[in-house]
């Protein structure tokens, strides 16, 4: 295959085409570069780029030099019989197969297997950190396994993704006696969760659709508070009016002031998240608006780069586990999926173990496991901290039991009280975790107590939100206002009168309890 079939003649080649040759895994070599200044023809120095003129934009550029390929995707029941042959196109606005259930995206594999592991690593690592309009973001980096087909021009990108992959080394040794524990911190991130992961990619494609006129006046969710929150964030972005539907009471301060903020319609509803969940799929099955929660396909694409970019965090090497808190259940099977794309295109030879984390109070999938997957039963949740995975009707059900039962998986629960504790104790060791990453973290300190995780595995603990958002758990706690719980690791602050004299006294009191060695 020449180049020019693949990505356009060299004349439409991507600046980020031009800093590295790829091979496609079929032997004849392919160059992609464009032969344009004297430096491109040394491979061994980076041409460099020209700044854009002044009147063009980031947008613009990628406009004009937008890579033409031949990748694709299209929607397809989820775990389909091989020998089923429905599928719809992307463009289309469809949830559910013909039977009722979930769909899944389905790249065209021959064509991205045209390209061996290492065109892809290299292609990959080539778009970090940069600004190039989309590749500077995390999700779009990896365009052509997201949404290949959608034109630049159309994404709604805060360049999200790209979040840091923390080596918790005084967790892990402390507490865990690890020495290869990372905590990858998604939540770090544009309204502070993974849900940003997601929601470019659904954001982008109604975005996309409505240009081509699909009746779809705006995009609605149910929510936990972060999924409102992205998407809120998104569709403000794009100018597209977003709705959603919340539990009333049932969301931190901060999660329900962001789409207020974001200007988005919300629906404050006496029910739980599961009612909430009902009522928006009935809504958006009656009005022209699109369904935004990960029931939707279309958002797992988006996640499931966090997985490969935890790989290319670890120069291609696979961790040993990778532990996610699980409440709708779509990011567990995105994380998967991520993997399992990278082992089917030649990225990596295997994927990790999966560790799913729920709270004990929001349990359904690890009631599940525990009977061996016999009969799933939804639950009725209850009152947990780790509020955004208070889920007991999980819409991604038979999409968490196939990748944990494709990766030999195991699910965990946490009490309230472990959450709370695990995430007091990864704060007092320099992080600002949420209840949730509290609630993984446990996972973890159980499996390792019963040595299935062993001291030198490589184990990563996804971190889904910001600490910021959870706050007032975290004042419960410290304040040890928490009806039956110790809260074992609460450090209140001390109340101290306005004088020399108290304030010193205070101070030498808390220096004794330290090394005494800090009085000299
Ligand atoms: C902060 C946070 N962590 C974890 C989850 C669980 O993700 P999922 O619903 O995909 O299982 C959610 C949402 O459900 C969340 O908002
Ligand atoms: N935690 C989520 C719950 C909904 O999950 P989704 O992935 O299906 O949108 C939230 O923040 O709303």
């Amino acid at each position: 295959m020449a180049a020019s079939s693949v990505f356009g003649s060299s004349s439409l080649c991507s600046p980020m085409f031009t800093q590295t040759s790829f091979a496609p895994s079929h032997g004849a070599s392919l160059s992609v570069r464009c032969a344009s200044t004297s430096s491109d023809l040394d491979p061994g120095v980076p041409p460099l780029k020209h700044r854009r003129a002044a009147e063009e934009n980031i947008r613009d550029e990628a406009r004009r030099n937008n890579p033409c390929h031949n990748f694709s995707a299209k929607y397809v029941p989820f775990n389909a019989d091989p020998s089923s042959s429905e599928s719809y196109s992307l463009d289309e606005i469809v949830y559910r197969s013909r039977s009722g259930g979930l769909l899944d995206v389905q790249h065209d594999m021959d064509a991205l297997k045209k390209f061996d592991g290492n065109y892809w690593r290299s292609l990959f690592d080539s778009r970090v950190g940069k600004t190039n309009w989309p590749y500077g973001s995390g999700v779009w980096s990896k365009k052509e396994w997201v949404l290949p087909e959608i034109d630049s021009d159309d994404i709604v990108s805060a360049f999200e993704g790209n979040s840091n992959l923390f080596w918790a080394e005084r967790f892990g040794k402390h507490f865990l006696g690890m020495n290869d524990l990372w905590v990858k911190h998604c939540g770090i991130s544009h309204t502070g969760s993974f849900k940003d992961l997601g929601m470019t990619v659904l954001v982008s494609q109604v975005n996309r659709l409505r240009k081509m006129n699909r009746p779809l006046v705006g995009v609605g969710c149910a929510s936990t508070g972060d999924t409102s929150a992205a998407l809120s964030a998104y569709c403000a972005a794009a100018g597209i009016p977003s709705i959603v539907f919340l539990p009333a009471n049932r969301i931190s301060m901060a999660q329900l002031v962001q789409p207020i903020a974001n200007g988005a319609f919300v629906l404050s509803i006496d029910t739980d998240f599961d009612g909430c969940m009902q009522l928006i799929r009935e809504v958006t099955s009656e009005l022209p608006i699109y369904l935004a929660n990960s029931l939707n396909s279309l958002r797992l694409e988006g996640q499931k780069t966090a997985a490969i970019e935890i790989l290319q965090q670890f120069d291609w090497q696979v961790p040993d586990w990778v532990i996610v808190p699980g409440g709708n259940l779509g990011n567990i099977y995105a994380f998967y999926k991520g993997f399992q794309m990278c082992k089917d295109l030649g990225v990596v030879d295997k994927i990790p173990r999966l560790v799913c984390a729920q709270a004990a109070n929001a349990n359904p999938l690890y009631l599940h496991f525990k009977s061996g997957w016999k009969e799933f039963k939804p639950v009725k949740a209850g009152t947990t901290f780790a509020s955004a995975i208070q889920i007991g009707d999980p819409v991604s059900i038979d999409r968490a039991v196939y990748a944990l039962q494709n990766c030999d998986g195991i699910v965990e629960e946490a009490s309230e009280e472990e959450l709370m504790d695990a995430m007091a104790q990864a704060d007092s060791t320099g992080m600002f975790i949420c209840p949730h990453t509290g609630v993984a973290l446990s996972a973890l300190i159980k499996l390792r107590s019963q040595g299935l995780i062993n001291a030198t595995d490589r184990t990563v603990v996804v971190s889904t939100a910001h600490g910021l958002k959870f706050t007032q758990s975290k004042v419960d706690y410290h304040s040890r206002g928490i009806k039956e719980m110790r809260c074992e690791y609460a450090n209140p602050p001390v109340q101290v009168k306005a004088d020399f004299g108290s304030v010193m006294d205070v101070l030498k009191k808390y220096l004794h309890t330290q090394d005494s060695k800090l009085l000299h």
